[in-house]
């Protein structure tokens, strides 16, 4: 087994820059970082720190100005937009803040929604087991209007575990839900790690949320600022302060509300 087969995703050097000559933003300035498989990791820092862009790279979203980026094995850094829309299809899961359900379709439709336009046959049993864990079976025939936001994202989190993601990207997660819900969707992220091996990448200004990682790999000014493994709140929120202290801009934990 290579060595990039441990990582569920990595990126080597990566750098990404937005314009160019003495206006350029260079938004990830030469980022080195492994998540290993099954790891919960959170990814924090200031505003501005480069966060958004590290997983849309990550993810395949955006082209990077220059380095390598690794999905499992494969170097996405090297594909074409074909198979990289393929792979990002069949390998990668997402969880946005804004839980992005289709309005007209039930719980059950769009938690399958991925796996039908992809022609993917649905595994029952699997289908049955994240419903279980997720605690949704009661609520696949409802529309999103009819669950409340905490549900809704469970059903995100369902429709991103079904296709077994190598890994799943979670941006802000808990941004829109208040305290109870935004607890247990990150008690279902913990268990999708913990009891179905799923990786989870997560992106968050909470160190509440963070505090449910394995690991918190922390960002300032487009680099690497260091990690905390087995995060608390307070180990999360004394790095953010060293963090943005090393850095011009303000938290965006003292901005957000
Ligand atoms: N499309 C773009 N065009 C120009 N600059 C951009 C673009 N996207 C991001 N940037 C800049 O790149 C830097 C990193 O932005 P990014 O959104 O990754 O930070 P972040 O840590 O996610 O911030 P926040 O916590 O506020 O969401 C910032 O200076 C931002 O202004």
């Amino acid at each position: 087994m290579s060595e990039s087969q441990r990582f569920a995703a990595s990126a080597v050097e990566l750098r990404k820059s937005y314009g160019a000559g003495d206006s350029a933003v260079h938004a990830l300035a030469g980022v080195t970082v492994a998540f290993p498989r099954g790891e919960f990791a959170a990814v924090m820092g200031p505003s501005g720190s480069g966060k958004s862009t590290l997983m849309q790279c990550l993810a395949g979203l955006d082209s990077v100005s220059s380095g390598q980026v690794y999905i499992d094995d494969v170097r996405i850094t090297a594909l074409s937009d074909r198979a990289l829309t393929k792979l990002r299809r069949d390998r990668v899961g997402f969880v946005f803040q804004s839980f992005n359900l289709v309005p007209t379709l039930t719980a059950r439709q769009n938690m399958l929604l991925p796996l039908s336009l992809a022609r993917h046959r649905v595994d029952r049993a699997w289908l049955d087991q994240v419903v279980q864990t997720l605690g949704l079976a009661d609520r696949l025939k409802h529309r999103p209007h009819e669950l409340s936001g905490g549900q809704q994202q469970r059903v995100a989190v369902a429709r991103a575990l079904l296709s077994r993601p190598a890994v799943i990207f979670a941006d802000e997660p808990t941004g829109n839900l208040d305290s109870a819900a935004g607890t247990e969707v990150l008690t279902l992220l913990r268990q999708a790690v913990s009891q179905l091996g799923q990786t989870v990448i997560m992106v968050t200004h909470d160190p509440v949320a963070a505090s449910y990682a394995d690991r918190v790999v922390m960002l300032a000014d487009g680099e690497l600022a260091g990690e905390l493994a087995n995060p608390t709140v307070e180990s999360v929120l004394s790095a953010l302060a060293q963090a943005s202290a090393a850095s011009p801009v303000q938290p965006a934990t003292s901005s957000r509300p």
